[in-house]
């Protein structure tokens, strides 16, 4: 198809009379459904402005890229109808091919980048961008710093919220920090290969070099990878639900060098044993191999159904000085260099004097909480993954702590319990996953008259929102947001805020 070539921008005012395409511009520039156009209004001309899309697939236009969506992709505006565009940053100019056309947005192919931004990183990672793995990592690093510090500050504005935005911390180590890897995998040409699936698809980009994780859990993917290969041992395939490997797992614990692999298998084919005893022979660190049998039609990438190999079913790493066990299904933040920090940013601001009784909730495998163990009181942790809850009793042990307590359940359903129990806290320590806090889960903290919020947030859109009902129950935002950049290379945004409540 020849592309059509668009103007960049349509000359209309409130006074001109205009075309429909106008009316859609003119609409989308002042956020309204309706063009504001007071000629059209004269003429009681409503149009459903969003309906008009200014642009087609195949067209291509040359323009300015004006901002970064909190995805990394560059957004380009034809009469204010934002295009999403990967590889393109901002002020850089580019002629761009429209791929697909929404409602309200679309998407468009790179041309030709006509000028390059001074923070754009000289490279090609177009496997890392189209897959999502390192959506930013043709961004400088000081610019992802304060990219990650704008995005909250614009969430912030956003839900009305007047709070101090600090600069982001960066991570001491910004390429090959995952101490963990799930790696889909698929027949391509015949053969069992690993990779990443492209954004927003099943389909797979082969992939050895994953450049965010922990560059031996690579060399031990491309092992499993080529024993799998040479046993015949084939990729489940999700259209026909046949074959068997679905996944490889690999964790390594950064201060051991503890390794564990496990294979996410449809079914325990007899071909598995020996690729237990190739992987027992070739990954000379494997502490422990496990298959996980899952053979849902599921997105979801471990069911609970273990099989033990060989090893303990889990292994141990450190942060700081102590030492926790991580089982496959339990969390544990990937960036081991960097976790130390983000929790002394908690226990700072929580500013402990001894006598706490402190509420760690969605306590993982209880590291949180039992970092500050001997700071404080009591620790009460609830956490919904069994396994996890199990590490975290296992590891206070491990670490001799015999003030904290952990339960199985949501957080949501634990609290009331905990309420009705009398348990009365001085602190509550949250850091639930990105969906943020459920709304309940706030109104019986408020009820329990918990006077101190450590809120860790792994996504500062839940966040704002969170901030803005406990603020709406008299809690009062008491210290600056602090940005602790945990996933360098990645849209991806953690931070810690203090919240108080007020005496009335
Ligand atoms: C971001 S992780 C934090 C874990 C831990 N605080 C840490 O730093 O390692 C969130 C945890 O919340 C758990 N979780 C998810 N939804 C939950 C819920 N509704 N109630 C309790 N825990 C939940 C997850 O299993 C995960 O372990």
């Amino acid at each position: 198809m020849k592309p059509r070539t668009l103007r960049v921008q349509s000359a209309v005012t409130a006074f001109q009379p205009h075309s429909a395409g106008d009316c859609a511009a003119l609409a989308r520039r002042v956020g309204d459904d309706f063009c504001p156009s007071l000629v059209c209004k004269k003429k009681g001309n409503m149009t459903l402005a969003k309906t008009i899309v200014p642009v087609h697939r195949g067209d291509q236009l040359t323009s300015t890229v004006t901002d970064l969506t909190y995805e990394g992709m560059g957004v380009v505006k034809q009469d204010g109808y934002p295009l999403f565009v990967e590889n393109a940053l901002p002020g850089e100019e580019v002629t761009v091919q429209v791929t697909k056309t929404n409602k309200q947005y679309g998407f468009a192919q790179l041309v030709k980048r006509l000028t390059s931004s001074p923070d754009r990183v000289e490279g090609e990672f177009t496997d890392y961008l189209q897959t999502g793995i390192a959506p930013l990592a043709h961004l400088k690093y000081a610019a992802q710093l304060k990219f990650k510090q704008q995005q909250v500050e614009h969430l912030f504005a956003a839900q009305h919220l007047a709070v101090k935005v600090l600069p982001t911390l960066p991570s001491p180590v910004q390429t090959g920090y995952r101490n963990k890897a799930q790696i889909p995998v698929q027949m391509i040409d015949g053969e069992l290969t690993t990779g990443f699936y492209r954004k927003r698809s099943h389909r797979l980009v082969p992939m050895t070099d994953f450049f965010i994780q922990d560059p031996r859990i690579d060399e031990i993917i491309v092992t499993v990878r080529d024993i799998l290969r040479d046993l015949d041992i084939a990729a489940y395939d999700e259209r026909t639900h046949r074959g068997v490997v679905r996944h490889i797992m690999v964790r390594r614990g950064r201060a051991t060098g503890e390794v564990m692999v496990v294979l996410v298998v449809t079914k325990v084919v007899p071909a598995l044993r020996q690729a237990a005893d190739l992987i027992k022979a070739n990954v000379t660190d494997l502490t422990t191999l496990l298959w996980n049998v899952n053979s849902e039609n599921t997105n979801v990438i471990l069911s609970d159904k273990n099989q033990m190999i060989s090893g303990p079913g889990y292994i141990e790493d450190k942060i700081g000085e102590r030492r926790f066990k991580i089982s496959p299904q339990s969390f544990f933040q990937i960036n081991s260099t960097q976790t130390p920090r983000l929790y002394h940013i908690a226990q700072e601001l929580a500013e402990f004097t001894g006598k706490e009784t402190v509420i760690d909730a969605y306590s993982g495998i209880g590291t949180i909480g039992l970092t500050i163990a001997a700071q404080v009181k009591h620790v009460y942790g609830m956490e919904v993954v069994p396994a996890a809850v199990k590490d975290a009793q296992a590891n206070a042990h491990l670490n001799h702590v015999d003030n904290a307590e952990y339960t199985v359940g949501t957080a949501e359903a634990v609290l009331p319990r905990w309420q009705k129990a009398g348990i009365k806290a001085d602190v509550c320590i949250v850091d639930p996953p990105r969906k943020g806090l459920a709304s309940s889960f706030i109104d019986v903290l408020k009820e329990m008259n918990v006077p101190r919020i450590i809120y860790v947030s792994c996504n500062p859109a839940t966040l704002a929102r969170d901030l803005v009902h406990f603020q709406d129950l008299g809690y009062a935002i008491t210290s600056p947001t602090q940005v602790v950049d945990m996933f360098p290379q990645t849209p991806h945004i953690e931070s810690v805020t203090r919240l108080d409540l007020q005496e009335k």
